[in-house]
């Protein structure tokens, strides 16, 4: 269930879906042409449990959603409850593709993805696995395509959950595993709206290369400092 996958916290679903959206739009609007109205969307739901991201926010915003989780009756409760989902939107907004393994073990296709959605599962994986996968997952994404890692954080260092054998990384931590990744943060935001005894929760969308328009914008200002010859 929700709360299930979201350790009790079942009713942090809509106030995380709501930040999730909103930063979508967004990247979205800022990093596609006409927002991507016009092209076939492709989104990786990465660790998707049951499907919950998927079916509350992914399938209104993408053609096409593929589901990876290793847990086999996460997995096959999402297929179920999205068989529904699937039937009612005439194909054009499906999941289609649901892949039982870890992130450590995965490698996408080439250039089937707009966007790739990492939330609150990389955890589980060590820091060499974490660059691993995103150096292979990079080569999944479309030109112009973008990660979103959407993540716990530690006020510094880290903090080790031995319980679920996962670990809790803080925000500079995650700035030097997407600099080893080789990855660009073009935008983060902090999630609003969550019980104050939980972690604190960021999102980070990641580009391969810098996007243009951020190349743009900053030329324009150093064309504008004083002292430059224009
Ligand atoms: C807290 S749940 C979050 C599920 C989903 N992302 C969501 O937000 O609803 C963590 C998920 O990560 C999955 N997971 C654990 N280890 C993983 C790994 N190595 N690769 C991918 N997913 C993993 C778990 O099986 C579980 O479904």
């Amino acid at each position: 269930s929700v709360n299930g996958v979201l350790g009790g916290y079942g009713h942090v679903n809509d106030a995380d879906v709501k930040g999730s959206e909103g930063f979508l739009q967004t990247l979205l609007a800022e990093l596609f042409v006409d927002g991507g109205i016009d092209r076939h969307l492709v989104a990786l739901d990465c660790g998707s449990g049951i499907g919950r991201i998927t079916k509350n926010l992914l399938i209104r915003y993408f053609n096409e959603v593929d589901l990876l989780e290793p847990v086999l009756h996460f997995l096959d409760a999402a297929r179920e409850s999205l068989v529904q989902e699937n039937h009612m939107a005439l194909d054009e907004h499906k999941a289609t593709n649901f892949y039982c393994v870890p992130l450590q073990e995965f490698t996408p296709d080439v250039g089937r993805y707009d966007v790739i959605w990492v939330q609150w599962c990389i955890g589980h994986l060590t820091d060499d696995d974490f660059v691993s996968f995103f150096n292979r997952a990079k080569i999944g994404l479309k030109p112009g395509g973008f990660f979103v890692l959407k993540e716990n954080l530690a006020r510094s260092g880290f903090v080790l959950d031995k319980d679920d054998r996962s670990i809790t990384r803080s925000d500079s931590y995650f700035k030097g595993l997407f600099s080893r990744c080789g990855l660009h943060l073009y935008k983060s935001r902090e999630q609003k709206g969550l019980p104050k005894e939980l972690f604190a929760v960021k999102m980070y969308a990641l580009t391969t290369d810098i996007p243009k328009r951020v190349i743009k914008a900053r030329s324009k200002v150093q064309a504008n400092r004083p002292g430059i010859i224009k």
